[in-house]
């Protein structure tokens, strides 16, 4: 069943995007052990004018926030930050104290855990002094530290399960299956949905709010502002449950060169596969801030330092993001946004569109720096007009979707992604042996 109109797509706001970002993050895949503790692990997006210029998970040893001071130190100044748990008080002098513009945090279970545990009492008062102090340093500091989601827009919910059952990877597997079927899809989603609420939601909605009593968000605790709250958290949870659900860890598919490419080399070089996938979801994140009524793609730049480094992503860390819209600033109307089935060539959006790795490229935070491996994440196939692009950025490897590859349209084509040498390509296949 369709929910949309023709040229009406829903787009997730900024600050819907941030927040999912920040509780994504939470669930970077640990490079190192993370012991069972009352400090729990939190996911941070550190935004400059409303664009993402960090990317960052607690460590074993350092706090989500104490990471951010590390690595930008007094750039933070006038920066928004978006946590998945509401911070520490260790974590919240520093950032206060470095001039930061407003911090946004999840309404659920902070950082030092307030779930009572009944084997340790003493820690659960330890939990709620630290509330306390969080408070006070909220209450005389400039800063902003607020909860800022907010509700996503009509049919949200329902287009994201629509477009990602028929996004590149989901078909590229649903084609090996029996039958031509996305099963494994729906079960796939329904197991991240429980995984998700049972990490960002707190069940017992009594416990819910209690907590948000204990830091300062009692306002949020009667109707219909609870339930409205608790809805809105639930929405977001579908939604990056839906999305995580669309690039699966589904049997032996994962992000390989082709076969005949793969050398042993570049097995060693490429990423954990569990990464890969986590990267690219954060792609497919981006995509719904898309701009193009047909056509969302969301594209992701990291690169791995040459040792590890403090942060809980390991060596890794964020150079840029972008997603296919028309240049920054025009309004709807500047533009036309039809396609080659829909208009003359004179009055389509092909040449007036930036495409997701071009502003990935454009607005990146830090330099492609070409003795390190730097990578980027694509939900499509790079078209003609990119792949030069990339390549010529000093990227070492694609991962993208391949499903449009050696395809030649009216006004875009995509026939350099295949011929494309000196850059490693990885794409969504079973996995293959490997060829030295
Ligand atoms: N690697 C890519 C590939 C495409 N795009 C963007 C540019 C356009 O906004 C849109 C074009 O997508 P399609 O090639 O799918 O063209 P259509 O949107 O016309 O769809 P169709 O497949 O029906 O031709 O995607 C992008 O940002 N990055």
């Amino acid at each position: 069943m369709t929910f949309l109109i023709a040229g009406q797509t829903p787009r997730l706001s900024k600050v819907n995007l941030f927040t999912l970002f920040s509780l994504w993050m939470e669930l970077f895949p640990s490079v190192e052990h993370l012991k069972k503790s009352q400090v729990k692990k939190a996911g941070l997006v550190v935004v400059k004018n409303m664009k993402i210029v960090g990317l960052h998970c607690s460590s074993a040893e350092l706090h989500a926030g104490q990471i951010a001071l590390i690595k930008h130190g007094s750039r933070l100044k006038n920066c928004d930050l978006y946590f998945s748990r509401k911070p520490c008080s260790t974590c919240l002098k520093m950032i206060v104290n470095a001039g930061v513009n407003k911090i946004s945090y999840w309404p659920a279970d902070p950082e030092v855990s307030l779930q009572i545990e009944v084997s340790n009492p003493t820690t659960t008062e330890d939990a709620k002094l630290d509330a306390k102090a969080v408070e006070r340093l909220k209450s005389n500091s400039r800063v902003r530290v607020c909860v800022l989601l907010q509700p996503l827009v009509y049919y949200m919910v329902q287009f994201v399960e629509e477009t990602s059952c028929k996004c590149d990877f989901i078909q590229k597997i649903a084609k090996t299956q029996p039958g031509f079927n996305t099963d494994f899809y729906a079960e796939c989603r329904q197991e991240r949905i429980k995984e998700y609420e049972s990490l960002f939601l707190i069940s017992n909605e009594e416990r819910h709010k209690q907590i948000l009593r204990t830091i300062g968000l009692e306002n949020l605790c009667e109707n219909p502002y609870f339930s409205n709250l608790r809805q809105n958290m639930k929405d977001l949870i579908l939604v990056l449950a839906t999305i995580a659900a669309s690039v699966p860890a589904f049997e032996h598919f994962g992000f390989f060169c082709n076969g005949s490419q793969q050398t042993r080399e570049m097995y060693h070089q490429s990423l954990p596969q569990e990464i890969a996938r986590h990267c690219m979801i954060q792609a497919r994140l981006l995509a719904y801030r898309t701009e193009d009524h047909k056509t969302g793609v969301g594209a992701v730049i990291w690169a791995e330092g040459k040792s590890r480094s403090c942060d809980g992503t390991g060596a890794m860390y964020f150079i840029g993001c972008g997603y296919n819209a028309f240049p920054v600033g025009s309004e709807y109307a500047d533009f036309p946004h039809m396609d080659d089935k829909q208009k003359d060539r004179e009055i389509r959006k092909f040449r007036y569109i930036v495409h997701a790795e071009q502003n990935a490229l454009t607005f990146r935070c830090q330099d492609i720096k070409p003795e390190e491996e730097s990578m980027i994440f694509v939900t499509k196939c790079p078209c003609d007009e990119c792949v030069p692009l990339i390549k010529g950025a000093g990227i070492k490897q694609i991962y993208a979707g391949d499903v449009d590859v050696g395809r030649k349209k009216a006004d875009i084509s995509y026939m350099k992604f295949g011929e494309l040498e000196g850059v490693s390509k990885f794409t969504a296949v079973a996995t293959k042996s490997i060829s030295c």
